[in-house]
Order: C-alpha cells, then structure tokens, then sequence
C-alpha cells in the first residue's frame, strides 16, 4: 500500500488520501439500479425471474437442486438444504447465535412514564415493527453469519413477518441458518431486483415495512432509491455497502496481525477500503511485507489486490493524530492495535465498531462475538449507528393530561398557539378550560 504522510499532504490530499472509491452520487449506477427498481415494480416476478437469469444465471448452470422459477423455497427444499451442512458448522453456528442472541437481549427497550408537571403524564413506548425484510448477500460469498445479524434481532424484538432475500443458487448454510433463527419465508432473488421486490411487493413476495441488510453498491443504490420513492412506503436501516477497516496501530504492533486484519477485510470485494493509520514507519514498512506473502497464498487474490489498490497507510505523528484521522473518515470497523487501545478509544468520535488490543480480529465481530456485523459504511458512521435490537421496533410517545394538569399548562400552549397565529389550535384548550369553569 502507498504510504502517505500526513503533515506532510495539503488539505485537498488529506481529503483525496481518506476518499473512498465512487458509490453514492454515481449516476450511471443510479440510472442502471432505478431501471431496475421500475422494472420490478410494474412487472413483479416476471422481471424478478429475468434478472435472475441476467445477474445470476452463470452460477446456476449444472446446479440442478437451484429451481430459480419457483422463488420461494419450499419446506422439504429448506429441510434438504439444512440436511447437507456439516455437523462442525451447525456447531459453530450455534456458538454464534448464542452470543449474538445474549448481546442483543440485553439491548431490551425499557419504557419510560413521567409525570412532567402536575396532571401531565408522558409515556415513551416500542412496538415491534410487523414486516421486515432481510437481504443476505451472496454475490461473491455466502454470508451465512449475516442471517444471524438480521434474524437474530428481529425474531427477538418480535417482528411477525420476517422475510429473507439472498441471490441464487441459495447457499445451503443460508438456508439453515434462518431456520435455526426461525425464519420460514425464503426467497431466492438478489441484487436491486430483491430490494425492489421487498419494497413494492409480487405476486410472491410480500412488501415489508422497513428493509435490513448489507450488500454490493448496487443493493446498496437500491435501498437508497426504494426509501425515497413515493410509489411505496418503506424504511431501510442504513447505507451498510463495500466492507471497509482502518487500523490504529504502533510501533508495539505485530505486522503479521495487522496485514491478516487489512486483508480479511480486502478480501470481501474489489471496492472494499483498508487503511492504515500509524506512528511506526518500520511497521508500515513491515505490514507492506507480510501483505504481500499472505496475499498471494489467499484464494480471493484478485479481489484483495484490487482492494488493496484504493487503499493506504497514512503516516502521523502521535495517536492522538491518529484518532483524529479516523475520525474524519468514520470507518465502519476500527481496529486499535497499540500499547494503550483504550486510551485511543477516548478520542474516537466515529466509527461503527470498535476493536481493541492484539487479540481482537475484526473476524470475531464479524462472526460471533456477539455485535452485530451490519454496520454503516462510506463515513456514514459520522451520524449513523451500528445495527440493534433498536433498529426493529418502532419508538411512539403516550400523552394524557387530567382537568388539573390542563388548567396548570393550557394558558402556556394557547399563549404559544397565539404566537404562532394558529387559532383553532388555541381553541381545542380554550374550550376545555372554558368547561372547567361551568
Ligand atoms: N457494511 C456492512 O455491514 C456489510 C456486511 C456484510 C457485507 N458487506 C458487503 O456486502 C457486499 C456483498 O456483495 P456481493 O456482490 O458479494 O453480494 P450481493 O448479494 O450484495 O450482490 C449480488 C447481486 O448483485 C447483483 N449484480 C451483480 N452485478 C450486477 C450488475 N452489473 N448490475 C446490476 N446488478 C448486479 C446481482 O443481482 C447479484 O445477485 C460486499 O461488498 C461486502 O463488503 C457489508
Ligand atoms: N465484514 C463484514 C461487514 O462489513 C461482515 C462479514 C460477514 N462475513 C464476513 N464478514
Ligand atoms: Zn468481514
């Protein structure tokens, strides 16, 4: 990776040196995705099926178990596939649902009810949100530990209808994950086109009220564009696109963890970001090493080295430096591998999670920690916070005021009410406390 220092670059470097490869304000990818966001929505599963064949048709030749025409799995398909994973991965599977279930328990909702004057009662409660949609990605790998981040919350925040997309063929592991998470509605469609189907609904598919899930920059476009789109009414949980890492590290750290922690990360797709943030010219000289001999014993080699070509190490002076490098390009994944990593940690303002010490690969986060691995990506995490179990229900406010407490607040409101110069609003108390009176 280039290595660039700091002091040493004009504002307008610094500000190219942190940039992240073009994803939100493309518009050739906006124009492709909206094409196919409006084809789903006029011509439902017709279309759904001829993208499935456009996007995904490659991978399902000699794959006779993928029956890309039926959309949703059936039951004995979902037993099937649940059948052919390994003993060793259902076990590791349910060590993960284990912590992420016991991490996102504890995020409960605790409702509030307050008497803020005399009379006046206000309430803070939750519901569940009743449809969710859940996209899993599996375009290039079949994120198996994504169903666990999504279902997981959702089932405990009591969402009824909870819906899984995830491209075709569907990945066996996929399979059985949801239902271990107790999902039963599954579809095999990705991309913008899935998306689109969870937002306008098919013939198959059903609308869902508010869409989860990571994925590629054209998932991602789509999320964007189904939420701002007046024909249908859906939230979604954030811009979580192309995986990102930065790393705080000093010259204590161990090059050999840092270059396994940068490509784990590289290695999800050619537009993921890895970047390197140190006080320790030898380490970034020595992580530049050990990149290159554990890159070319990977699998993925091609994907991370394209990775690894938009990404740098940026050379400052101390780590409060560092900490405010980081902070101005708010990774998704932060990973703090220094003397005194929570002496780092005071000065982080952003940034989707958190890992710290020699010991803590990002890999346990994004698998079974407990956190969640659905994270705002693309400096997103500036305002924007990691998924939890806050993410599925929905928050609304309970107000009840007695004879009483309307006579200690109603002259406030109706003085107010006057100021803006909206009179039936100062009415509806006025008529009431005339009432009082009879
Ligand atoms: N931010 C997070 O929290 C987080 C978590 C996990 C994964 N991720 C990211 O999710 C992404 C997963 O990407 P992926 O590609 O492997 O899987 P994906 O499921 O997101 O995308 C695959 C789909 O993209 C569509 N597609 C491919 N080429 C297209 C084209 N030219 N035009 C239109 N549509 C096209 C296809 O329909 C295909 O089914 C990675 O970038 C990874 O880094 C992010
Ligand atoms: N690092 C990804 C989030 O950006 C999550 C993931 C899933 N599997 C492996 N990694
Ligand atoms: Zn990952």
């Amino acid at each position: 990776m280039d290595i660039l220092t700091w002091a040493a670059l004009s504002a307008d470097e610094q500000k190219a040196a942190l940039q992240r490869s073009p994803l939100i304000g493309d518009s050739g990818l906006e124009q492709s995705v909206r094409a196919i966001v409006d084809a789903v929505a006029s011509r439902g599963d017709a279309a759904l099926k001829e993208f499935n064949q456009k996007f995904d048709g490659a991978k399902l030749v000699n794959i006779s178990s993928a029956n890309i025409d039926s959309l949703r799995l059936s039951e004995s398909e979902i037993s099937a596939a649940s059948a052919r994973v390994s003993a060793e991965l259902k076990a590791a599977i349910a060590q993960a649902m284990a912590n992420i279930d016991v991490f996102h328990s504890a995020q409960q909702f605790r409702p509030i009810e307050i008497e803020t004057q005399a009379g006046v009662r206000c309430e803070l409660r939750s519901e569940p949100i009743e449809k969710v949609g859940l996209y899993i990605p599996g375009g290039s790998a079949p994120l198996i530990s994504t169903v666990m981040m999504l279902a997981l919350p959702a089932k405990i925040a009591g969402c009824e209808k909870r819906v899984l997309v995830s491209p075709p063929p569907i990945n066996d592991a996929i399979v059985y994950a949801a239902s271990a998470c107790g999902i039963t509605e599954i579809y095999q469609v990705g991309g913008a086109q899935a998306i689109a189907a969870l937002a306008f609904g098919t013939e198959t598919i059903p609308s869902v009220d508010k869409i989860f899930g990571p994925g590629n920059r054209y998932v991602t476009e789509a999320k964007r564009l189904v939420s701002q789109d007046g024909r249908c009414t859906v939230s979604i949980d954030m811009p979580a696109g192309p995986s990102e890492v930065l790393v705080i590290a000093d010259s204590d750290a161990n090059a050999q963890f840092i270059a396994a922690d940068l490509l784990s990360q590289a290695e999800h797709g050619p537009d993921s970001q890895v970047i390197l943030v140190t006080d320790s010219e030898p380490l970034a000289q020595a992580v530049n090493q050990a990149l290159a001999s554990q890159l070319a014993a990977l699998p993925r080699q091609e994907i991370a080295a394209t990775a690894l070509k938009g990404s740098r190490t940026i050379l400052v002076k101390d780590m409060q430096e560092a900490a405010l490098v980081s902070n101005r390009y708010g990774p998704e994944h932060l990973i703090i591998q220094t003397r005194f990593p929570r002496d780092v940690l005071k000065h982080i303002r952003a940034a989707g999670s958190v890992f710290l010490g020699a010991y803590t690969p990002e890999s346990v986060g994004d698998y079974a920690s407990g956190t969640n691995h659905v994270l705002p990506t693309y400096g997103y995490s500036r305002a924007v916070s990691s998924l939890s179990l806050a993410d599925f229900s929905r928050r609304f406010t309970v107000q009840e005021s007695s004879a009483k407490g309307l006579l200690g607040l109603g002259q406030a409101v109706m003085t107010l009410a006057s100021n803006e110069l909206l009179d039936a609003h100062k009415n509806a108390v006025a008529i009431r406390l005339a009432s009082l009176k009879d």
